[in-house]
């Protein structure tokens, strides 16, 4: 049921069984699945608008419009990042029901098996291992035909997937001109690329199709709100959803068994003076993301006590790591002008032609539209005897596991220049070291301000360079293969390193141009059951407090090996399952 204004009074005195802060990717998996049970009633409360008939958000190739600076957006901008040369770097999460998963860029990735054994290790939880999370993934998953009904064997391992779950996904919906290409110069180079038949095994070393949050046959962006908050489960009497309702923090009136209980959550609705509650029998759980939820429990007084005075608010619940730890990926991209009239350049610059494909995309599901940012990803692994390990420690989560991505684009992925044909092949360095870890902290005691984000990018000097560095060449090595000899012209920066560029040259362009991916983990860090630091137990309830847990992507201790929706998802699932077990009695 989708709430409005004129429901507030009911919802001020009504008893939920539990109020979820936060109608994104992970908030409404949580909702979907304890609603399953009709004798829990569920709120939740989104501060941004509904998704509900936005195509922006629908249509995959448009995913690069949702953000940064819209509607859909928290809009932020990090502090001055040292580690690139000064620069403050815009920071969007989704500000909408689906959250982040309603704005992002669809890529589907779960990480390498070791990322989740070591969440086990870490946290002394078996639950967490690879084997435990697998049959959360494939909960969560459905996977599709792409939207061409394209022959996908050989394409993807089945055995991985899952096929009844609400988050759609599936292979690229229409073929590139440079999928031929990109195939012939993986079979010319050798070394680091591979073939890889489903880099989503856990097993993600070498170079496959890409798989995108996309449900092949609408050709549409698959959200936690569209797949958990369908139209099917917003009938259910249980599940009640308000947007436009941000809260500001959670309250505790009372101990239970020594420490503060919190049963009640303060909120504003359309970003109005007044002030409302809402209150959860069983439990509050906290949803609103890697960015927002440390802001949420330091409104509430729970985090670094000293912080919080600075700010006049009184500390609640000591917890220090609450808005430390946090580890989010960085980001390069190169490009080149290319002979070629096929790439989807136009498709970024020129309305009529805008026009013609999302007319396709409506009439028939396919076309360009119908794609997301890249048809071709793969993950590299620097070998063991790099001598960049030499005084430092190897910063992948374990054997297998790699320590960069590579994807390629058929555009120029980034500014659309006025004319010219594009490729683009990113890279993601996957393992920030130990010392790249930003924060979220309290900017004012005013509750609705903007925090202070530092991501940490490329912050640890002994090895986040050199990584990158290593991708770099990589990448300079992939578009080298003979497969491009007669499509690549030349850099379209004429600042980008080439293959000869000295390791000088290298460390200033990946200095200059590197900036977030956005997968922003760890504010909320779990650590073991009864550790000093951390700030939820691997059940995800807060530590030294009752009546609340965290489920979002920041509860996730170090940054996996890959884009972090998928391991937000099936975080999610496990949670719920958690949840309904506490409460089965
Ligand atoms: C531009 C961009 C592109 C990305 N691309 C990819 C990609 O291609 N593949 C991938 O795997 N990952 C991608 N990511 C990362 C991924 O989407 C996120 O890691 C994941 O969705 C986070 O899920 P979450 O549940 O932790 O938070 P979110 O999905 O952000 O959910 C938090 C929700 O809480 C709401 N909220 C926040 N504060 C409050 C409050 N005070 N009161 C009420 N509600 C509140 C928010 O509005 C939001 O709806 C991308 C991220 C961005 C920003």
């Amino acid at each position: 049921v989708m709430l409005s204004e004129r429901d507030l009074p009911h919802v001020a005195t009504t008893n939920y069984d539990f109020v979820i802060v936060g109608g994104g990717t992970a908030g409404n998996v949580v909702a979907n699945r304890l609603t399953e049970n009709p004798n829990f009633n569920v709120l939740v409360l989104e501060a941004g608008p509904s998704d509900a008939g936005v195509l922006a958000l629908q249509v995959p190739f448009l995913c690069t419009t949702t953000t940064p600076q819209t509607l859909w957006d928290w809009n932020y901008t990090t502090v001055s990042q040292p580690g690139l040369n000064g620069a403050l770097v815009g920071y969007p999460r989704g500000y909408v029901l689906g959250g982040t998963s309603s704005v992002n860029c669809l890529v589907y990735t779960r990480g390498s098996k070791a990322d989740f054994d070591r969440y086990a290790n870490f946290t002394g939880d078996e639950g967490w291992s690879w084997d435990n999370m697998l049959p959360y993934f494939k909960k969560s998953e459905k996977f599709t035909p792409p939207s061409d009904r394209h022959n996908t064997a050989g394409q993807f391992d089945p055995s991985v997937h899952g096929f009844d779950g609400l988050n759609s996904v599936s292979l690229p919906g229409a073929p590139t001109a440079i999928d031929d290409r990109f195939e012939a110069a993986i079979d010319q180079l050798g070394g680091e690329f591979t073939w890889n038949l489903d880099t989503n095994s856990g097993s993600p070393l070498g170079f496959g199709w890409s798989q995108a949050v996309i449900d092949g046959p609408s050709a549409s962006r698959s959200s936690s709100s569209t797949g958990y908050l369908a139209r099917e489960f917003l009938l259910r009497p249980n599940l009640h959803v308000l947007v436009n309702a941000q809260v500001s923090r959670v309250i505790s009136e009372r101990t239970r068994d020594g420490v503060p209980e919190f049963k009640t959550v303060e909120f504003r609705l359309n970003g109005g003076d007044t002030l409302f509650t809402a209150s959860a029998s069983k439990e509050l759980i906290l949803s609103a993301g890697a960015t927002n939820t440390p802001q949420v429990l330091m409104n509430s007084g729970i985090g670094s006590a000293s912080h919080l005075s600075e700010h006049g608010i009184p500390s609640i619940v000591d917890l220090p790591d609450v808005g430390e730890n946090l580890f989010d990926h960085p980001i390069i991209t190169l490009s080149w002008r290319v002979d070629s009239n096929m790439t989807y350049d136009d498709y970024k610059r020129n309305s009529a032609l805008q026009d013609e494909a999302l007319q396709t995309w409506k009439d028939t599901r396919q076309g360009v539209y119908a794609n997301g940012i890249s048809q071709h990803i793969g993950f590299v692994r620097v070998p063991d005897n790099s001598s960049i390990f030499v005084n430092a420690t190897n910063p992948a989560s374990g054997p297998g596991s790699p320590h960069f991505e590579i994807f390629v684009s058929n555009f120029l992925l980034g500014a659309t220049p006025s004319e010219g044909n594009y490729l683009s092949i990113s890279t993601i360095l996957l393992t920030p070291g130990d010392n790249a870890r930003g924060s979220v902290k309290l900017n004012s005691s005013d509750p609705f301000a903007i925090p202070l984000i530092d991501a940490g990018l490329l912050a640890d000097d002994a090895t986040d360079v050199a990584l990158m560095r290593e991708a770099v060449k990589s990448v300079l090595r992939l578009a080298s293969a003979p497969a491009w000899g007669d499509y690549i012209i030349e850099a379209a920066d004429s600042a980008q390193p080439g293959l000869n560029a000295t390791d000088a040259q290298l460390d200033t362009f990946i200095r200059t141009n590197t900036r977030s991916a956005y997968h922003v983990v760890g504010t909320s860090s779990i650590t073991r059951k009864g550790a000093e630091g951390g700030v939820v137990d691997p059940d995800f309830k807060l530590k030294k407090a009752a009546g609340l847990r965290i489920v979002d992507a920041s509860v996730l201790p170090f940054v996996p090996a890959g884009h972090s929706q998928a391991a937000t998802y099936a975080l999610a699932e496990r949670a719920a399952d958690l949840i309904k077990a506490t409460h089965s009695a």
